[in-house]
């Protein structure tokens, strides 16, 4: 179904019940270096969440230890009430990051790559209705005539909708997404958030790392702001302001942290769960 072709319902207010992510007194070392100390919140059942903080505050690699995609060294992870681990409902979560592994040389077409969101643990044969399922998510990042190309054809933007396409196909009950509108076009971010607010007023709960709030600035409830990584901010996003407010702004340049905390190298490894 076309992302366009459907009104967008009212956001639905948070709900109680159990945390579907928790932290606890996180912590993670990379290469020597501790690149996030002491994280603890809650994203509770239904809210919108933006993750901001300069370039290098750690906000990718808080997702990715929240995923279990990078270990941590010290606290507690807990996805929709479980442990980091197998008992995790992995099918539940959808995950975008912020570009595609190993992007030169995948040698599967959009579709292929698109049905892969929905082997997830020990599911290693697609459903029944994957192909089906995996053309509707392309349909709705306006992709549907990509289908069949190689994904290393593509451009940067058309690859970061296929990972969005991915996350998508699901039908995520919790969707966790890094800086998913940079390289997009602006209409196709419009079109992106679209989709994310009917996934948000249909249960889904959303943490979304975000340069600006940027197009996403409506749906956002609450924002959690990594300095060097650590957790300053846990409350009311920031007001967009400046030249930030601006429609035709490029909310995707990059802002770096003053003072960072020493120059290593970023690795870009991804593997999603
Ligand atoms: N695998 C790794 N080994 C060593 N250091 C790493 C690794 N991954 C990330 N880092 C370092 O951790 C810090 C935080 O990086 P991270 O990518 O999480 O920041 P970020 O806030 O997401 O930045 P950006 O906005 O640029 O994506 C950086 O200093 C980075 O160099």
């Amino acid at each position: 179904m076309s992302a366009d072709a459907q009104p967008t319902p009212a956001a639905p207010a948070p709900t109680d019940g159990p945390p579907v992510l928790e932290a606890q007194g996180l912590g993670v070392a990379l290469g020597g270096q501790q690149i996030l100390s002491g994280i603890d919140f809650a994203v509770r059942p239904g809210e919108v969440v933006a993750l901001l903080g300069a370039n290098g505050s750690g906000k990718s690699t808080l997702v990715r230890a929240l995923l279990g995609i990078v270990p941590t060294d010290a606290g507690t992870v807990r996805l929709f009430d479980k442990p980091l681990g197998n008992g995790v409902p992995w099918n539940r979560v959808g995950y975008v990051p912020q570009r595609l592994p190993a992007a030169t040389g995948v040698p599967a077409n959009a579709l292929e790559v698109v049905a892969s969101g929905l082997l997830t643990g020990r599911r290693l044969r697609p459903p029944r209705d994957a192909r089906r399922r995996a053309r509707a998510a392309l349909e709705q990042v306006g992709l549907a005539d990509k289908a069949r190309r190689p994904v290393h054809e593509l451009s940067g933007g058309q690859q970061q909708r296929v990972l969005i396409a991915r996350a998508l196909v699901r039908d995520p009950d919790l969707l966790v997404l890094d800086e998913p509108t940079s390289g997009i076009d602006i209409p196709t971010q419009q079109t992106f958030v679209d989709t994310v607010q009917r996934l948000h007023a249909g249960g889904a709960t959303i943490l979304v790392i975000l340069h600006e709030l940027g197009p996403f600035a409506p749906l956002i409830q609450r924002a959690l702001v990594l300095r060097h990584g650590r957790l300053v901010h846990d409350g009311a996003p920031p007001n967009p302001r400046d030249e930030h407010a601006a429609p035709g702004h490029q909310h995707t340049h990059p802002h770096p942290d003053p003072e960072p905390p020493n120059a290593g190298p970023t690795i870009t490894i991804e593997v999603t769960p």
